[in-house]
């Protein structure tokens, strides 16, 4: 009765926040007090009570993280929240950690389950699909060549190209005509996955707290997006089980459905397996496509010396065929040197996929314990100065008769991360952009709106687990052969 009593009178939300900051603020000094007892850990910045480094983070972490880097060094050491964290930011400091530490890092606890296995051989399943990107890309074409002489929003344009290539390979179809894109208000609920995944949300650096997901709303929002994709994956299933259905090549949802199927699988697949599967590769390579060739075009359009010198070599090389085939790329040296630029400046993933310590390791020196997260800072390698010489500019030229490559191997390029957490899907990524690239540079000439100058360009960026621009990029494409006579689709 006292207690029902104390409730309806004396009970203040105010005061149930202050016990919880003082049983908070109790914790982290006995945390400190016995860490700093025992570790020898990396340089950090002095932190504050409760939240710790986390308000070092700001609107940019991929910046202020650098930056940070820049004071305390290229391994860095912070307190977000609850979670205890390294930062990694050179090339040196990122091997030891994907390379030497591999396997003592992950980043998912089903880091052996059925997906991974799949995830394995994603190159190989994607690999006859060549003719997907081809016909897609003509379809970039056409749609860029219809707004010629008025300005053509590209941003747009290239997400539609990047939407299509994957729900063509993963789905079996894309759905950009007759307004089923807009329909299923696709580019909202990727915009909203990816921010639900990559925006840094209070929740995630107090686990202990599980409730704050629910008070910052974060788990509302996610619940509803993943109803939105949960119904669409419904409709691709339930059409791919229709025995009528007609199809051209095997799509990814075919071939899980066949592995489900199969009663030899080492792992069986449930249905729930099969939608997760559809969703990463598909939250994982349309954002990051759409991207690197946003960024792409902005930077090419931004240098017109470099935009000049590989529109040359495309041209050289195809004379008056019109439609770039992939057996054309291996040719296209400055080319392929320029998409090696876009993704050092332009990483699509700043942040790496965080990892996790599974054991306590030595790095440098520095002892980390278990359950410590990683931040790889790709963003930040691909500018370190001991790295790159000159690195805030556009040369692609640095690449030429280097044998650095984005595959996984030099460390100093990351944008696909490295070792067992890598993206799993680098050939299909790249000739993805590649083809697009050498497309759009072969079949227009490009230039800026009337009194719109290169330096007028907003190149700033929103930052999530993929870093778009934040403005969309608005170009005049003048088609460089006659119309009448474009690429065949
Ligand atoms: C320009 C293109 C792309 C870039 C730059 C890129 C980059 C990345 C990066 C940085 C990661 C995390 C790696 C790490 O933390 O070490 C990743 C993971 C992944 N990527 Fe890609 N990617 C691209 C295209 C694609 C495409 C086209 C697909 C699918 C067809 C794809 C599927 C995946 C998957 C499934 C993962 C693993 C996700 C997980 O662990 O749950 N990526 N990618």
């Amino acid at each position: 009765m006292a207690f029902h009593q104390w409730l309806e009178e004396g009970f203040k939300p105010s005061m149930v926040f202050a016990a919880l900051f003082l049983l908070l603020l109790l914790k982290f000094i006995l945390k400190e007090n016995s860490r700093k007892r025992k570790l020898n850990l990396p340089p950090s910045p002095s932190k504050l009570p409760v939240i710790g480094n986390l308000h070092q983070l700001g609107k940019m972490p991929h910046i202020s993280l650098c930056r940070l880097a820049e004071k305390f060094g290229p391994i860095c050491y912070l307190q977000l929240g609850e979670v205890p964290t390294v930062v990694v930011s050179s090339a040196k400091m990122a091997k030891e950690v994907m390379k030497t530490h591999d396997l003592a890092l992950a980043s998912r606890p089903q880091i052996f389950s059925a997906k991974h296995l799949f995830y394995d051989c994603t190159d190989v399943v994607f690999s006859p699909y060549a003719f997907v990107r081809e016909k897609k890309v003509a379809r970039l074409v056409r749609r860029v060549e219809e707004c010629y002489p008025n300005t053509t929003n590209l941003t747009k344009t290239l997400g539609l190209y990047a939407n299509d290539v994957l729900c063509r390979v993963a789905l079996g179809r894309d759905f950009s005509g007759a307004g089923e894109y807009d329909q299923y208000g696709f580019q909202k609920m990727l915009e909203e996955y990816q921010a639900l995944l990559g925006g840094f949300s209070i929740g995630d650096f107090f686990p202990s707290m599980e409730f704050l997901h629910s008070l910052t709303g974060m788990k509302s929002r996610l619940q509803k997006t993943f109803r939105r994709f949960d119904q669409l994956f419904d409709k691709v299933i339930k059409e791919h089980l229709n025995t009528d259905r007609e199809t051209e090549k095997q799509d990814l949802v075919d071939v899980l459905l066949d592995i489900q199927k199969s009663e030899s699988a080492e792992m069986p697949l449930t249905m729930d397996n099969v939608k997760a599967i559809i969703l990463d590769m598909f939250a994982a390579g349309t954002d990051t496509t759409f991207i690197t060739l946003d960024w792409g075009m902005t930077e090419l359009i931004m240098n017109p010396r470099v935009l000049g010198k590989a529109q040359a070599e495309v041209r050289r090389i195809l004379g008056d065929r019109r439609a770039v085939l992939e057996s054309d790329l291996p040719q296209l040296h400055y080319m392929k040197a320029v998409v090696k630029e876009i993704f050092r400046l332009h990483p699509p993933a700043p942040v790496l996929v965080p990892r996790e310590s599974m054991e306590e390791v030595t790095i440098d020196g520095y002892n980390i314990s278990t359950k410590t997260r990683f931040f790889v800072n790709a963003w930040a390698i691909g500018r370190d100065p001991e790295s790159w010489e000159n690195p805030e500019a556009f040369e692609p030229e640095r690449f030429m008769g280097s044998t650095i490559d984005f595959k996984g191997q030099d460390f100093e390029l990351v944008p696909f991360g490295s070792g067992r957490r890598s993206c799993p899907a680098i050939a299909f990524g790249a000739a993805t952009v590649e083809l697009a690239l050498a497309q759009l540079l072969h079949s227009f000439d490009w230039e800026l709106p009337p009194g719109i100058e290169a330096k007028d360009l907003d190149m700033n960026e929103a930052f999530g687990i993929t870093m778009h621009r934040t403005a969309d990029l608005i170009v005049v494409a003048k088609p460089h052969f006659p119309q009448e006579n474009s690429p065949p689709s």
